[in-house]
């Protein structure tokens, strides 16, 4: 597992929180642009928190995904989740990379149900990327995300 924290915190305002950033490419940079630009999207008038998601699968197919409350506050669903559902309608059967961000301190931690359902399509070769959007980021493996997850 790498994590930087990059030492010239970027304004929001400008295009790019991550650039440049030593521990991913910049195709990887460019998932985590289009997970910052879903979570503008993210319906979240309960908790006023946004996250954002990219899965790119194995072909090369890239979805988003935000995060989507409800009134009904346990039926609301994660920006990660949302994001790998959709690809998974689209035939996605592999995640090749999967890019999350929110407003938090340090990289997003994602929740325990969207590690165990990220698991389900990732193997040791996906590539998991989290981050802020001061620009902290976190790339890691599914066995450092989820070690001794479930699975028969
Ligand atoms: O990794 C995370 C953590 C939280 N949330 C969402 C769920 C809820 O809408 C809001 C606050 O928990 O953030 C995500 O989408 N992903
Ligand atoms: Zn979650």
């Amino acid at each position: 597992m790498k994590i930087i924290n990059l030492p010239i915190k970027k304004s929001l305002i400008e295009k790019s929180p991550f650039d440049p950033c030593p521990i991913i490419s910049s195709h990887e940079k460019s998932l985590l642009d289009k997970a910052l630009a879903a979570s503008k999207k993210a319906y979240c008038p309960y908790s006023h928190f946004s996250v954002g998601a990219c899965v790119e699968t194995e072909t090369g197919d890239i979805f988003e995904g935000c995060n989507v409350e409800n009134a009904s506050y346990g039926l609301s669903n994660c920006a990660e989740r949302t994001a790998i559902f959709s690809a998974v309608s689209h035939g996605m059967k592999k995640i090749k990379t999967i890019a999350v961000i929110a407003d938090t301190k340090g990289p997003v931690s994602p929740c325990g149900a969207c590690r165990q359902v990220i698991s389900e399509f990732a193997d040791e070769s996906t590539t998991i990327i989290l981050a802020n959007t001061r620009g902290d980021v976190a790339v890691m493996s599914v066995k450092d995300l989820l070690p001794y997850g479930f699975s028969f």
